[in-house]
């Protein structure tokens, strides 16, 4: 009975004191918040006025600018930082959670920071990436200060020297030919002429960097004999993760107390990539310490150093077992997928403008002639596949953002000041489509390059696709020419048109995102023989 009475009795002063009561105390907890959050921003803005900051958006307490500005699961980060560039010009100051980040988006501040400050920025942050894949900091990409210093140098001076581009002339023809190949058997086979480029370009592209550092192909063909399906597999699976990682927004590196939390999974991704990296890369190193590790004098050394992995046994004993890993990790990882990307994009682009595939091959046979392959000493030649170069890597730079700086001291930039331990992101893609510098940005026309004095090797600031200064990509040099026979040789050997049904206009250019911005989709193409057959074979 007397329950029957409370129940009423409590809902109606529940309804006429407590809710009110409720009502009032939610309003003022949302007030103050409002108020709270009003005066921390506030606060950030004179913060920002007093210390001569760049100009950026505030963002929140604690995270900053961390959830709403790189990019998401379908716009790159370069892009969304190009917005913001348009908002508050070309040196954007940012906090990304507990960290304050720059972004330099333009030609003038570049060339600033590679000229001036170069020295300044020439740290990595310490994100969990380095820890993993770099070894605890220990790779060329990921490391800073001394051992970035050694790595560098064992880089410029041994293994990415001019001299051993040149010397793996021979390889790369002979994996050139291999794709044409390839190429040709798809062709053959596929009833209706299509072929799915991407994949067999970036097949092309990782065996040629598997020969040159450990005179292994790593992506054989599931038909041919040397096949081992699942080590290929793993290659395939390892470089897409990692490049993938790399280009992830992690948050914890960004606010160090959610590490444990690992929200996003980053960690966890990485720690089951350890294993497979180290199943993969640990018996070939072990195999090389065993062959080359030995004294030998430099003659025999020269004739017994096949790979740069023998190289770098041979020549730094010193260096750990996870050292050697995260160098070749580096190579691998670096070097198969940003070319393969620039191809992939080129060929995108020629099929969108059939008229400018038409004057690269016309230049292809009136250089090299319909009787044989375009060999190296070709290529210097080809004027307008240079200008087709220059203008890919302009409008789809493969790393749109260059890898994070870190500054070790405090500087000034483009008049502003900049606090120590900044991370610095380049906008590469941001500076090739400026407006200011590029008439038509945004559209693909490679005579704007005809006998201009521009080159890509990080001397002309308006054009940055390998970045610049101490922590330039130490790897151009293998690249250009490996990008260049591949092309030539693909469009001379080769007629392309669209898929059947699919209007030249209509090919899509949507990017995925990641550190390197290839396409989002497979590229497939009809492809049919444009020499004969024995020409392409190369049995001439
Ligand atoms: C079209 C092809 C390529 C493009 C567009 C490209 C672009 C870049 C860019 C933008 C960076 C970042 C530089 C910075 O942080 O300021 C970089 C770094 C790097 N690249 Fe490349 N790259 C290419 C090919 C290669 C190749 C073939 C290799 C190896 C053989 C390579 C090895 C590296 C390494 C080791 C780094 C790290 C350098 C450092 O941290 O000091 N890259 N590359």
């Amino acid at each position: 009975m007397n329950d029957k009475i409370m129940g009423p009795e409590i809902i109606t002063w529940f309804l006429k004191s407590a809710l009110p009561a409720l009502c009032s105390l939610a309003a003022i907890c949302s007030l103050a918040t409002i108020l709270c959050l009003l005066a921390a921003q506030i606060f950030e803005v004179g913060v920002r006025w007093w210390s001569r900051l760049p100009p950026g958006p505030i963002g929140w307490p604690v995270v900053g600018s961390l959830f709403s500005l790189p990019g998401s699961r379908y716009v790159p980060a370069c892009r969304k930082f190009t917005t913001l560039a348009q908002k508050y010009g070309p040196i954007i100051f940012l906090r990304m959670g507990l960290r304050p980040t720059i972004i330099v988006s333009n030609s003038k501040i570049a060339e600033e920071f590679f000229k001036v400050q170069d020295k300044t920025f020439d740290s990595r942050p310490q994100f969990a990436t380095g820890r993993h894949l770099g070894y605890d900091y220990n790779s060329t990409v990921f490391s800073s200060g001394s051992k970035f210093a050694k790595m560098n140098r064992i880089y410029r001076s041994d293994l990415l020297s001019i001299s051993n581009v040149q010397r793996m002339g021979p390889l790369r023809m002979e994996e050139v030919r291999v794709l044409l190949a390839d190429v040709l058997r798809h062709v053959e086979r596929a009833t209706d002429g299509l072929v799915d480029i991407t994949s067999l370009v970036f097949k092309a592209n990782l065996n040629l960097m598997g020969r040159i550092i450990l005179s292994q192909k790593l992506f054989g063909d599931p038909e041919a004999d040397d096949a081992r399906p699942t080590e290929i597999e793993n290659f395939k699976f390892f470089v897409k993760s990692a490049t993938r990682l790399v280009g992830s927004f992690n948050i914890s590196d960004y606010i160090p107390a959610l590490r444990r939390f690992d929200m996003q999974g980053v960690e966890k991704q990485l720690e089951l990539l350890k294993p497979h990296q180290e199943g993969l890369m640990l018996p070939i190193i072990h195999e090389y310490r065993r062959r080359y590790g030995q004294g030998y004098g430099e003659d025999e050394a020269k004739n017994l150093l096949p790979d740069l992995m023998a190289t770098l046994v041979h020549g730094h004993k010193d260096l750990s077992d996870e050292t050697m890993m995260a160098v070749a990790i580096d190579l691998i990882v670096g070097g198969s997928d940003s070319v393969s990307t620039a191809l992939e994009w080129s060929i995108t682009e020629l099929l969108r403008h059939p008229c400018y595939l038409q004057e690269a091959q016309e230049e292809l046979d009136s250089v090299v002639g319909r009787h044989r392959l375009v060999v190296e000493s070709d290529c210097d030649k080809l004027e307008f596949l240079d200008c087709v170069f220059k203008e890919i890597l302009r409008l789809h730079p493969p790393t749109p953002l260059a890898i994070p700086h870190y500054s070790n001291k405090e500087c000034q930039l483009g008049g502003y000041r900049i606090p120590k331990d900044t991370v610095a992101y380049v906008n590469i893609y941001a500076i090739g489509r400026d407006p200011d510098v590029w008439k038509n940005p945004n559209e693909f026309e490679p005579n704007r390059f005809r006998n201009s004095p521009v080159r890509v090797l990080g001397h002309h600031f308006q054009l940055l696709p390998f970045s610049a200064g101490r922590r330039g990509c130490p790897g151009k040099f293998f690249a250009i020419p490996m990008y260049k026979l591949v092309l030539a040789n693909l469009l001379h050997c080769f007629s392309w048109s669209p898929a059947p049904g699919i209007r030249c206009q209509d090919i899509g250019v949507e990017e995925a995102v990641g550190v390197v911005c290839s396409r989002l989709n497979p590229l497939v193409a009809c492809v049919s023989p444009r020499l004969p057959e024995r020409v392409i074979l190369g049995h001439d």
